[in-house]
């Protein structure tokens, strides 16, 4: 097929109303029949494998028990905080807090305002209260996007919220809007006694940038990427990242002007993406998400450039990283399979022309 034959979806008008979502309620839980928390000597509490686990197995699908607009500031925080009863109450404030106060000070002067009697004896307890509510807030909140991805809110999720960080990871976290719960995915097979650990930051970063996001979190990661004394791995993440910026400016670009594009700039596009996927596969990223999100623009693209077989294969991938790193209840699921279902279009269409 020539580049001038369009898809037979055409991937670009492609919205997630369009995507048949499945309508579920799974339940709230973790699998503490597979994972323990307990203390470590340096991190806190964190979360431990009891049993071997799976790749692919949800160990998490969890309800938030306080859940904001990013902009909510510590008033609105403890407003909610305030009204948990019970269990969620004393779960919230088990919780760890490791940030720092903020130089932001304008909520105390709302606070001051909201408090309609003489509280004046107690009014430094009450803003020490909110600091600690905004600490434990700041240091396990996660990122809620809605369906559309046009709305970001931050959740508490208190089991969730055990585990650690580390730039190899080996649990996938993501806030699945179809079903308004948290869900953890093991990345890999998790052997009895590993500990869990998720990223908090995008780990396609150099070392230098990752250590500095974490010091938000206030430690220092000792994890095998960041201890690496091989400075090759760090050049390598620094050119994914790169990559990964050059193929998501490529893709605005191409989505504005799809009419207009040559066969050289879809070749080159092509090419960008090669390239990222041979680095992600040698920093041992094959399994994240990230590199579902490269090999979706590379199906794209090789349906364009008439690389049929590569958009099958590598929309196969997708469909297989999605299922293992969000479920089959994911919008990004259901995507892959319309994704692969139109490559399959393609190459059959293509083949029928060619014979
Ligand atoms: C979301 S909590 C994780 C659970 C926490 N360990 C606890 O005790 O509840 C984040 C905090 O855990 C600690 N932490 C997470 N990952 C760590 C790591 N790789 N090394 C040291 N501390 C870590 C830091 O204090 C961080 O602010």
């Amino acid at each position: 097929m020539t580049i001038l034959d369009p898809p037979s979806i055409d991937i670009s008008t492609l919205t997630l109303t369009d995507v048949p979502l499945k309508p579920s309620n799974p339940g709230s839980y973790a699998r503490r029949d597979l994972y323990e928390e307990r203390q470590t000597p340096e991190s806190g509490v964190g979360a431990f494998a009891t049993t071997k686990i799976p790749s692919g197995t949800r160990i998490f699908c969890e309800e938030s028990i306080v859940m904001l607009p990013d902009e909510a500031d510590h008033v609105e925080l403890y407003n909610m905080v305030k009204e948990l009863a019970g269990e969620k109450r004393k779960m919230y404030w088990d919780l760890a807090a490791s940030t720092k106060a903020g130089k932001d000070v304008r909520w105390i002067d709302k606070l001051r305002d909201s408090c309609d009697e003489d509280v004046s004896s107690t009014f430094n307890d009450l803003v020490a209260a909110h600091e600690q509510a905004w600490s434990i807030y700041e240091t396990n909140r996660f990122t809620c996007k809605s369906l559309d991805g046009n709305t970001k809110s931050l959740g508490i999720f208190p089991q969730s919220a055990r585990l650690n960080h580390s730039c190899s990871p080996n649990v996938f976290h993501r806030y699945n809007p179809v079903i308004n719960r948290l869900t953890v995915h093991a990345l890999r097979d998790i052997e009895k006694g590993e500990e869990l650990f998720t990223s908090y930051i995008d780990i396609c970063h150099p070392t230098v940038v990752r250590r500095h996001i974490l010091k938000h979190w206030g430690f220092r990661c000792r994890c095998s990427a960041c201890d690496s004394p091989d400075d090759d791995e760090d050049y390598r993440r620094k050119r994914i990242e790169d990559l990964l910026a050059k193929i998501k400016k490529s893709e605005t670009k191409r989505l504005k002007n799809e009419s207009k594009w040559t066969a050289k700039e879809y070749q080159r596009s092509l090419g960008t993406v090669i390239k990222c996927i041979r680095l992600l596969q040698k920093e041992g990223m094959e399994e994240t998400d990230t590199l579902g999100v490269v090999y979706t623009e590379g199906v794209k693209l090789a349906v364009k450039v008439g690389e049929e077989e590569n958009a099958v294969e590598w929309a196969e991938k997708v469909v297989e990283i999605e299922r293992k790193c969000l479920g089959e209840d994911s919008k990004e699921f259901v995507a892959a399979g319309e994704l692969l279902e139109m490559a399959r279009g393609v190459g059959a269409k293509a083949a029928a022309e060619g014979s």
